[in-house]
């Protein structure tokens, strides 16, 4: 568990935290895994594809309940916080930024409606053997395999300031 402890005393340290939610809806297409992601068309990571979220706002109830809100509002499909499986936390820290980002990552299985495009998402169901990770964040090929396996994940990637690169990572991967 030395990335928890590396975690902890991160935030612990951080003169300021921001609360994330990232959550990767999954389905059974006769019989082959499908995972849906975003190609993100504004803001914070732009022109990569991801799983869906955004920042927890203090009129979310829980955490849970804004990872199916910002879900809903950027794939326009219906899921409850009661259906947010939690599987781990991320942890990102970028040279020169006092700020920590704490990503509190889900995965859903259960959703109703279509997934359709918003302002910030254009949304495709993938393979899991079709992953895009050239056009992801750079740490989402060291973690994404495990969760999708259904693993439980807790890592710190520490990202130079231009947000391309990591200098220093911890990850600890568990069984669900
Ligand atoms: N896969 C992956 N996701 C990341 C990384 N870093 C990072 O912030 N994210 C996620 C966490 C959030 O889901 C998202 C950033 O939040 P956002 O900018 O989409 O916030 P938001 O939806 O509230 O946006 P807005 O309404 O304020 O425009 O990106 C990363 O390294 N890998
Ligand atoms: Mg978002
Ligand atoms: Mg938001």
């Amino acid at each position: 568990m030395a990335a928890a402890r590396r975690v902890a005393d991160t935030l612990f340290k951080a003169p300021k935290v921001k609360h994330y939610t990232l959550a990767f809806l999954l389905r059974d297409n006769n019989g082959t895994k499908e995972v849906l992601l975003g190609m993100k068309k504004r803001g914070f990571g732009a022109g990569k594809w991801n799983g869906f979220g955004g920042k927890v706002e203090p009129t979310d109830a829980t955490v849970s309940d804004a990872a199916a809100r910002e879900m809903n509002e950027e794939a326009l499909v219906t899921v409850l916080g009661s259906d947010m499986e939690e599987k781990g936390t991320l942890v990102f820290t970028f040279t020169g930024k006092p700020e920590v980002m704490h990503v509190h990552v889900f995965q859903v299985r259960s959703y109703s409606g279509v997934p359709s495009e918003s302002d910030e998402m254009k949304p495709q169901w993938f393979t899991y053997d079709a992953i895009p990770y050239a056009s992801m964040w750079a740490d989402d090929k060291y973690w994404l395999p495990s969760l999708l396996e259904g693993k439980n994940i807790v890592g710190q990637f520490d990202f130079d300031a231009d947000e391309t690169k990591f200098y220093d990572h911890v990850l600890d991967v568990t069984d669900a």
